[in-house]
């Protein structure tokens, strides 16, 4: 009997359930979209029991699906949006509140607060992260303080806490297992990345009380099985942060190896094998994964808006009508034109943390059409990673030799092309698409020896696409030149 890999990439926008085979090919997929709710401005919400609930709609389906019977799945494995931050009670397993999603800037004045009192610094040396609400402790303390009695049943060990890795694991278990494991831990703020367990001054700092949290524990093992949903006892074997998770599945295993994911936003990560590299250039440091105790750290750089400018060119400006449009469009012009687009909407992230910036398009004539504008948007994705690229050579003094890269927006050939001529290095794409998935997939199949070691998983990787640089040298340093303009531009405006 065929046995099989089931992973659960828990995301923003949608829970997925997909079933992998041993070679990494994906039999099954079902998908369950969430819903977000924005109470007020810069606050994003989520119900922990709809993530819960879709979890468990898609674990059936996806088997359903494919006709697989719960006897085949080896292992389940668990990815998860990081930072996403949920309260419950320990009895009941109610929350006790929404879950605080990552993007939310409700717990901001904490933040604000402690970069006054000159936190800062002491804060990313000990984990490695920017004083900034997008991290779970200041989610946590403002849960604690805005519902009644929080604290309090809180320090009396009445209340759990947990990222959605966690929250998932001890629903699966019917509450036996209260786990996270160090890469979605790393973005907590709680924990120290140099001793991989709680800090105690930061636990002191943001007032919360220790017997809330998870056990830090592999992101790589077998946690526990799943409790009253399948009448085998399917063992849970991976838990790790969806970026980590595409770090691992696209095989960057090596000490410099880099991933793209162009989502939304775009999420890039360097493996920094046992190095913890404190970026002096806006990057932050974190856990990779731990597999045996041994840990893989990694520098990461994300850049807020990427895909979303994309639909912006559709939604907000109508000059597209679909995003895969985008590439034909740009590619019926020979250049942008002179123009450039900085697509800095919602601010501009790594290298840069200018949260206030606002967006603007430069070097517009009597003829710059729409597909140069639509060209130039494209090519700001690229720029922006080019600029957290070059950001993580100087921290790191890794060389890049290849870029590997994932999410929605790398089916576009053009757009890849064009970011092997600006980074002067080969691209690559993933044939499997879902490389978040996969990632969760390998650890957990590890666990359980599904699959040997990391040797056999790098042999699997399989190329979907390869760009290698075209462009002259005079030609991208213009272009560099003028993106570097466009955006010292949009800092002054
Ligand atoms: N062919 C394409 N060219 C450019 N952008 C694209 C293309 N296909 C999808 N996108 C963009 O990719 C994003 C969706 O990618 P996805 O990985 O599903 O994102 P997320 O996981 O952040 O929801 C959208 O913003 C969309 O505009
Ligand atoms: O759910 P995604 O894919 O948008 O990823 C969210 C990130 O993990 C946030 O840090």
């Amino acid at each position: 009997m065929d046995q099989y890999i089931m992973a659960i990439d828990q995301g923003t926008t949608s829970t997925r359930a997909i079933l992998f085979d041993s070679e990494s090919n994906i039999i099954s997929v079902a998908q369950k979209e969430l819903e977000n709710f924005y109470p007020h401005p810069g606050w994003v919400e989520q119900n922990a029991n709809d993530i819960w609930a879709s979890t468990v709609g898609v674990m059936f389906e996806v088997l359903a699906k494919s006709g697989i019977r719960e006897q085949q799945i080896a292992a389940i494995g668990i990815t998860n949006q990081r930072e996403t931050s949920v309260v419950w009670d320990k009895e009941t397993g109610i929350p006790i509140y929404f879950a605080i999603v990552w993007q939310s800037r409700q717990s901001d004045a904490y933040c604000e607060k402690f970069k006054d009192e000159g936190l800062e610094d002491m804060i990313k040396e000990k984990t490695g992260l920017l004083l900034d609400p997008y991290f779970s402790a200041s989610k946590i303390r403002w849960i604690l303080d805005h519902v009644e009695g929080a604290q309090q049943r809180a320090e009396k060990g009445e209340l759990l806490f947990g990222t959605m890795d966690t929250w998932l694991l001890w629903k699966l278990t019917k509450g036996e297992k209260h786990m996270s494991d160090v890469s979605n831990a790393s973005r907590t703020m709680l924990m120290n990345i140099h001793t991989l367990e709680y800090d105690e001054d930061l636990l002191k700092l943001w007032n919360i009380p220790r017997c809330m949290l998870p056990q830090i524990v592999d992101s790589s093992m077998v946690y526990g099985v799943c409790k009253g949903l399948f009448d085998t006892p399917i063992p849970i074997a991976s838990l790790v942060g969806d970026q980590q998770a595409a770090l691992f599945g696209q095989t960057c295993f090596d000490a410099g190896s880099v991933k793209n994911t162009y989502g939304t936003g775009c999420f890039l990560l360097m493996n920094t094998k046992d190095r913890i590299i404190h970026s002096s250039h806006g990057l932050v440091t974190c856990v990779g994964w731990r597999i045996h105790g041994e840990v893989d750290y990694v520098l990461e750089g994300s850049v807020f808006v990427a895909g979303a400018a994309i639909q912006w060119l559709r939604d907000g400006l109508k000059i597209i009508q679909n995003s895969s449009e985008s590439e034909q469009r740009a590619t019926s012009v020979q250049d942008c034109g002179g123009v450039y687009v900085v697509p800095s909407f919602t601010g501009l992230g790594a290298p840069y943390w200018k949260p206030q910036v606002k967006g603007a398009i430069f070097g517009l004539s009597r003829g710059t059409s729409q597909e140069h504008i639509i060209r130039a948007t494209l090519e700001s994705l690229a720029y922006q990673t080019a600029d957290v690229i070059e950001a993580m050579r100087e921290d790191s003094g890794l060389p890049l030799t290849r870029l590997q890269v994932d999410g929605g927006a790398s089916r576009n050939n053009f757009l890849l092309q064009f970011q092997s001529d600006i980074l002067h290095t080969q691209v690559v794409r993933s044939l499997i698409s879902e490389t978040t998935a996969l990632g969760a997939a390998y650890l957990a199949g590890l666990a359980v020896g599904y699959w040997k070691d990391q040797d056999e998983i790098r042999k699997q990787f399989q190329i979907g696409g390869k760009f290698d640089p075209q462009m002259d040298e005079v030609s991208r340093n213009a272009r560099i030149c003028g993106w570097k303009r466009a955006v010292s531009a949009v800092m002054i405006f």
